[in-house]
């Protein structure tokens, strides 16, 4: 299987969810379920009945990805986060696939707990550190695309403050010293947290992330993670729907 990103919008069998939607792919996701995961029906609730994509659910202990073209790994506690967030998850069976799938130019996207399982597994550089004030944090933050170089936020105006919940007690981003300038000189940071009119600063900050890191990508531009939760305000239903521009920005990239 090939991925690339598109350098024009170029859609396949494109749908229209909304009036004012942009045409999106079509694409088949395989979401993975460890015994703790907790956001994985949120998530597929919105790739099924808000984006109209298909979704295949794949149990920690597969070693089959069912042909899914787009893997994510969705929040919660898997393993009860136990040791640390994403420690132990990193050692189910399907983790064997996923890197080989990613190692192949597969897409994989964690969110939250996934980001965790993506950093434990060394698919995605630094660590996720207790919050620095030692509390679970559930609340909205903003965050603004730092690049416009990924499939994730392409699409998205760097300006833009988007409004996502977060729910975790180890979003802490840290990274030594030349990992975080390797990131920087190769544009992996996807996004920052700031306040809502888009600076980003010490207060705008929820968790201590080191440079206010919310969520980055690796080398090759195909994995990525970020804490903060897109999937729970894709809604109108929620009344937030800022979620849904990483989702369209997503479907409006990736060429199948
Ligand atoms: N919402 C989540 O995915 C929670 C992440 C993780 N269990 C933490 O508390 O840090």
């Amino acid at each position: 299987m090939c991925f690339m990103i598109l350098n024009e919008y170029r859609p396949i069998s494109p749908i229209t969810i909304r009036p004012t939607a942009i045409k999106l792919i079509l694409m088949k996701f395989g979401v993975v379920i460890f015994p703790g995961s907790n956001c994985d029906e949120d998530l597929i609730y919105v790739l099924e009945k808000i984006m109209g994509q298909e979704v295949v659910r794949l149990w920690h202990k597969d070693h089959d990805l069912q042909g899914a073209e787009f893997i994510v790994l969705p929040g919660g506690f898997s393993f009860g986060d136990y040791l640390r967030s994403g420690a132990i998850a990193r050692f189910s069976p399907i983790m064997q696939e996923v890197i080989r799938f990613a190692a192949n130019g597969g897409y994989v996207l964690g969110i939250c707990n996934g980001f965790q399982i993506l950093t434990e597994a060394g698919l995605l550089e630094g660590a996720l550190l207790h919050n620095e004030n030692r509390k679970f944090i559930c609340r909205n933050i903003y965050m603004k695309p730092q690049t416009s170089n990924s499939l994730i936020t392409a699409q998205i105006d760097p300006q833009r403050a988007l409004k996502i919940p977060i729910a975790h007690g180890e979003g802490n981003y840290f990274a030594d010293p030349e990992v975080l300038q390797s990131l920087k000189d190769n544009d992996q940071i996807l996004f920052r947290y700031c306040d809502e009119s888009g600076n980003i600063t010490p207060e705008s900050n929820p968790n201590g992330s080191l440079e206010n890191i919310a969520g980055i990508c690796n080398k090759e531009r195909n994995v990525f993670g970020f804490m903060p939760h897109p999937e729970r305000a894709a809604d109108a239903l929620v009344a937030n729907e800022d979620g849904l521009a990483i989702f369209e920005s997503i479907l409006s990239m990736v060429k199948v």
